[in-house]
């Protein structure tokens, strides 16, 4: 692929109908496909763009649908789904890792490695992100029993989409392939040597597909650039891998963690006490479910393991960036005084 158009790049109303007259009429729109610490690059049809970032700037990251003029960076534009660190009860203190992902594939193997809990956990990422989440389970020519583990993945969630594939058969993947159509963004998550690599070098049919319209504002003539975050599929579709996102935690993805445990959070509204944490109140309908076996006692547990976590998670964030803004002001006031001591020597 040559020269990507927006819409290769993503681009559909949800976006196009944010802009006003005046920016149609005076401005563009590009993809975030880089982002520095004083920088981004932006793709935008078949040029790629270095734009400095304003001075207090709203965040922005890798994804992100920007208007820009000739001149700077004018907006970023709302968000269909994004994936950030955040610490509790602060807006201002997220750290944004990958913006307006389409499908994020969940990666797991189905041989030893196999564990529904950890699925769970990495819906409840996903879910919290708005993206959809595909499940894909790996090195089923080593499993016996494809089919019962595929249905115990299932039974999570009735409208959650599992695959089984041998990511090492060229054959096998039309699966995965139909989510990476032109125009879709996907990224993989998934734990160490469950088989991520080997999927995406096989989707890339083992040659990186490189762009070759970037030309930076800066530089004359073109030259070829592969970027770190983002790769083409031969589908048409975006692969974003930004580190970011192979390091995510727990934190502060309740709303997430309540989608993927939709069930229990629906069975709660039956329990007799509105704060019931389902552990021994009485005529509590989550644990009536548990006994009738119609919840299995593993997926409650992982849902309180989690949520624990998460809020665990979410203290700590908060209050090691209090620390870290404490420790900033302390170090601007000692310099400031250095300064003023110049100043009157
Ligand atoms: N038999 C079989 N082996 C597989 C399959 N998928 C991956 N493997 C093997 O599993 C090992 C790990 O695969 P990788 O693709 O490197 O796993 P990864 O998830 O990228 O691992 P990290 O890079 O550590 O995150 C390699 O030896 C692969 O050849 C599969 O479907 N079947
Ligand atoms: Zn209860």
């Amino acid at each position: 692929m040559s020269t990507p158009s927006l819409v290769d790049l993503g681009l559909r109303p949800f976006f196009q109908q944010q802009l006003s007259l005046e920016e149609v009429a005076n401005c563009f729109l590009g993809r975030i496909i880089e982002q520095h610490k004083s920088d981004v690059i932006i793709l935008a049809g078949d040029d790629a763009l270095r734009y400095k970032l304003p001075p207090n700037f709203e965040a922005i990251c890798v994804g992100d649908w920007v208007v820009f003029n000739q001149n700077r960076l004018v907006r970023v534009l709302e968000r269909q789904s994004l994936f950030q660190r955040k610490a509790a009860g602060s807006g201002r203190d997220r750290q944004l890792i990958a913006a307006n992902l389409d499908v994020v594939f969940i990666i797991s193997s189905l041989n030893d490695d196999f564990n529904l809990n950890r699925i769970e956990r990495y819906l409840a990422l996903v879910k919290e992100t708005h993206a959809e989440p595909v499940v894909i389970l790996t090195k089923a020519d080593l499993c016996d029993d494809v089919e019962d583990i595929r249905q115990q993945v299932q039974q999570l969630d009735s409208l959650l989409s599992v695959h089984c594939v041998n990511g090492l058969a060229h054959n096998n993947l039309s699966a995965l392939k139909s989510y990476c159509q032109r125009g879709k963004t996907v990224a993989f998550l998934g734990s160490s040597g469950v088989g991520k690599s080997t999927l995406v070098n096989n989707l890339l049919n083992h040659n990186e597909m490189e762009t070759n319209a970037i030309r930076e504002q800066d530089s004359k003539g073109r030259h070829t650039t592969t970027y770190r975050t983002i790769k083409w599929l031969p589908e048409g579709g975006l692969l974003m891998d930004t580190p970011g996102m192979r390091e995510l935690q727990l934190s502060d993805v309740k709303e997430g963690i309540k989608l993927t445990f939709a069930d229990i959070e629906s069975l709660a509204t039956e329990c007799r006490f509105k704060n019931c944490q389902h552990q021994n109140e009485p005529e509590c309908a989550v644990i009536s479910a548990v006994e009738s076996g119609a919840l299995s006692a593993r997926r409650l547990d992982n849902f309180q393991k989690l949520l624990r976590e998460d809020a665990h998670n979410s203290a700590t964030l908060a209050q090691k960036r209090a620390k870290d803004r404490t420790f900033t002001k302390m170090v601007t006031a000692i310099q400031d005084q250095a300064r003023s001591i110049k100043k009157f020597k």
